[in-house]
C-alpha cells in the first residue's frame, strides 16, 4: 500500500472540499484532496445548475401558457422532451466543464482517487491503495439523496434528483415524494413541460417556510397549479412493466396510482456514515455528524474541520463555499484557529412564485427564551406591479426586534422573491433599522414597493409595541 504524509487531508472534491484544499494551500500546507466519486461538484453535475437549466425550459413553456392573458397567442405548444433534456445535459455538462479544467490544474501529487476512510485521528485508507497521515483532516464528503424504506428495492422506476438529468426524455409522468425545495422545484418545472406530476408530502411543509402565515399561502398558490397532496403516507410501491404503482394512504383511504417514476425528495443526509468517523472520538450530534463550531467549522478541539453539506449546517452553495474557506483556512494555519466570514442566512427555491427565508426564521425567533418581535406583512394580490405583470401571488412577512427597531428577517412566497431575498438579507447583515430601510429609495412601479408596504406595517407595530398575531398562528410550520 502506498504511504503518504500531509499537513491537510481533504475528504471530498465538490464546492466545500476545493475551496478547503486551495485555503489550506494558501496557508502553506502540503495538502492532499481525495475524491471516490466524479469529478464535478454535485452543484454542477446533478444540483444547482441542471436544476435551474430544467426551471428555464419550464417558465419558457409558462410564458407560452400565460401569453393569451396579455392578448398575445403564439400558436399550438409543443414541448420537445429530447430536446429539453439535450439542452439540460449540453449547458450541464459546460458548468462541470469549468469545474474539470479547475480540478486539471490541480497538481497530480495533490489529487488522490478513491473513497476515505478513518483508520484512526490521523489515518486514512483511499480505496485500500493508499494510506494518508495527516496531521489536520477537513471532512467535504457532501450529502447524498434520503432514500426512504418503503421505497427500497422496488426497481428502476423509483429515482432520486440525481437521475433526473441524465434522462434523454421527458416522462409522461411522475409522482414527486416531498414537498421541500427539490420536489417543488422539479414538479413544477415537470408539470409546465406537460409531465403528469402529482407531489405527495407526508405532512404540510412547503419548502423551507417555518412562518404559518406564509406557509398556508404558500400551500394554496402552489396547489393552483401543482397536483399537491398533502398529509399523504406512502404505504408501498411495485414496479410493473416500465410503471411504478404507488400506494398511497390519504384521509384514511388507500389508493393505487400508476406514475412511470417515483422521484425521492424527502431530503439529503450528510455523507458521514461508513467512513470511520467513530475513529475520531468526537461527540457526535444529528445524523451522525461530528460537533463542531459554526464560526470555525472545527470539530471540538480537535484537528477535524467540516465543511458544506457533510455539516447539515445551511445545505446550500453559497455556505458550501463559505465552510470550505474557513476550514481551509484554520486546517492549514492550525493550531492558530480564527473564525471566519459567516453571512446572513438566505435561502430560495426557485419556484414561480420564488419562495424565500432570509435572517432569523420565524422558527427560531419563536423558540423558547426568545424576546417577542414584530412583524409587518404585506400580500402580492393586488400590488400594482405584480399585478402589470399577472405575478400577483404570495405575500411577504417582515419580523422586527422591539426596542432597537432592528430588522431580524423575512420569509415569503412571491415575484421577483430571489431579488427582494437578497435586498433584506443584506439589511439584515448591515443590522439596519426598519426606519433606516424605509429611508432607502423605492422606485415605481416595482414589486420593491410592496416590500416597502410590509416594513411600514413593521414600523407601525414596532412603535406600538405590538403586533397583531393571531394566537392560532404562533405554533412555527416545519
Ligand atoms: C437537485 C439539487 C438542486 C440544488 N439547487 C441548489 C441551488 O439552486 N442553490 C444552492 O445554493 N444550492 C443548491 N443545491 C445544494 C448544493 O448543490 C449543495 O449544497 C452543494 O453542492 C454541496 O457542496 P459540497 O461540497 O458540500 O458537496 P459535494 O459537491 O457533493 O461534494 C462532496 C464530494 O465528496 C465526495 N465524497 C463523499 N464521500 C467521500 C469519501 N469517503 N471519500 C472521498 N470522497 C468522498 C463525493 O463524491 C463528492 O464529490 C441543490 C442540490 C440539489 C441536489
Ligand atoms: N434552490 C435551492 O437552494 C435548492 C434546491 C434544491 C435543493 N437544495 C438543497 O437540497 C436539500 C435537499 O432538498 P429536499 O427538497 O430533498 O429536502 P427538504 O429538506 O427541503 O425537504 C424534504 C421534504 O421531504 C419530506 N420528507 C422527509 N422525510 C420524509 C418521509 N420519510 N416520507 C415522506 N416525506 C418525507 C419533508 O416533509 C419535506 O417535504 C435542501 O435542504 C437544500 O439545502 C437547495
Amino acid at each position: 500500500m502506498q504511504k503518504l504524509k500531509v499537513d491537510v487531508a481533504v475528504i471530498g472534491a465538490g464546492t466545500a472540499g476545493l475551496v478547503a484544499y486551495r485555503s489550506a494551500k494558501a496557508q502553506g500546507a502540503r495538502a492532499v484532496m481525495i475524491e471516490g466519486g466524479p469529478y464535478g461538484t454535485t452543484c454542477a453535475r446533478v444540483g444547482c445548475m441542471p436544476s435551474k437549466l430544467l426551471i428555464a425550459a419550464a417558465e419558457a413553456a409558462h410564458m407560452i401558457d400565460l401569453a393569451p392573458a396579455f392578448g398575445v397567442h403564439a400558436g399550438e405548444k409543443r414541448v420537445d422532451g429530447v430536446a429539453v433534456m439535450e439542452r439540460v445535459r449540453r449547458e450541464r455538462d459546460r458548468f462541470v466543464g469549468f469545474v474539470l479544467e479547475g480540478v486539471d490544474n490541480i497538481p497530480d501529487q495533490d489529487k488522490l482517487r478513491g473513497y476515505a476512510r478513518f483508520t484512526g485521528p490521523h489515518t486514512l485508507v483511499v480505496d485500500d491503495h493508499t494510506e494518508v497521515e495527516a496531521a489536520r483532516i477537513v471532512i467535504a464528503t457532501g450529502s447524498a439523496p434520503t432514500q426512504l424504506p418503503k421505497l427500497q428495492d422496488v426497481g428502476p422506476g423509483v429515482i432520486t434528483s440525481d437521475e433526473v438529468f441524465y434522462w434523454q426524455d421527458l416522462p409522461r409522468s411522475v409522482a414527486v415524494i416531498g414537498t421541500g425545495v427539490i420536489g417543488l422545484e422539479l414538479g413544477q418545472a415537470l408539470t409546465r413541460l406537460g409531465v403528469r406530476v402529482s407531489v405527495f408530502a407526508r405532512g404540510g411543509s412547503v419548502a423551507q417556510l417555518t412562518d404559518p402565515v406564509v406557509l398556508r399561502n404558500a400551500a394554496r398558490v402552489m396547489a393552483e397549479e401543482l397536483d399537491l397532496h398533502f398529509q399523504s403516507e406512502i404505504v408501498g410501491a411495485v414496479q410493473d412493466g416500465d410503471e411504478v404503482v404507488l400506494t398511497i394512504r390519504q384521509n384514511g383511504e388507500e389508493r393505487a396510482m400508476r406514475f412511470q417514476y417515483v422521484l425521492q425528495a424527502a431530503g439529503r443526509t450528510p455523507n458521514v456514515a461508513g467512513i470511520g468517523i467513530e475513529q475520531l472520538g468526537l461527540a457526535l450530534g444529528a445524523n451522525g455528524v461530528p460537533l463542531f463550531d459554526s464560526r470555525t467549522m472545527q470539530c471540538g478541539t480537535s484537528h477535524v474541520f467540516i465543511a458544506g453539506d457533510a455539516n447539515n449546517e445551511r445545505p446550500v452553495l453559497p455556505e458550501a463555499a463559505d465552510h470550505g474557506k474557513i476550514a481551509g483556512d484554520n486546517a492549514g494555519r492550525y493550531p492558530d484557529i480564527r473564525p471566519g466570514l459567516r453571512r446572513a442566512p438566505l435561502t430560495i427555491a426557485f419556484t414561480e412564485p420564488n419562495i424565500v427565508s432570509l435572517g432569523a426564521s420565524y422558527k427560531q425567533l419563536c423558540a423558547p427564551g426568545k424576546p417577542k418581535f414584530a412583524i409587518g406583512q404585506v400580500s402580492f394580490e393586488n400590488q400594482g406591479r405584480s399585478r402589470v405583470m399577472l405575478q400577483n401571488k404570495g405575500m411577504l412577512r417582515v419580523y422586527g426586534e422591539y426596542g432597537t427597531g432592528r430588522f431580524l428577517g423575512a420569509e415569503m412566497i412571491g415575484p421577483r422573491a430571489e431579488h427582494i431575498g437578497h435586498l433584506l438579507s443584506w439589511a439584515v447583515q448591515c443590522r439596519v433599522t426598519v426606519e433606516q430601510m424605509l429611508e432607502m429609495p423605492f422606485y415605481h412601479p416595482v414589486v420593491e414597493e410592496g416590500v416597502r408596504t410590509a416594513l411600514r406595517d413593521l414600523a407601525a407595530n414596532i412603535a406600538r409595541g405590538c403586533s397583531d398575531i393571531d394566537p392560532d398562528e404562533v405554533e412555527p410550520g416545519t
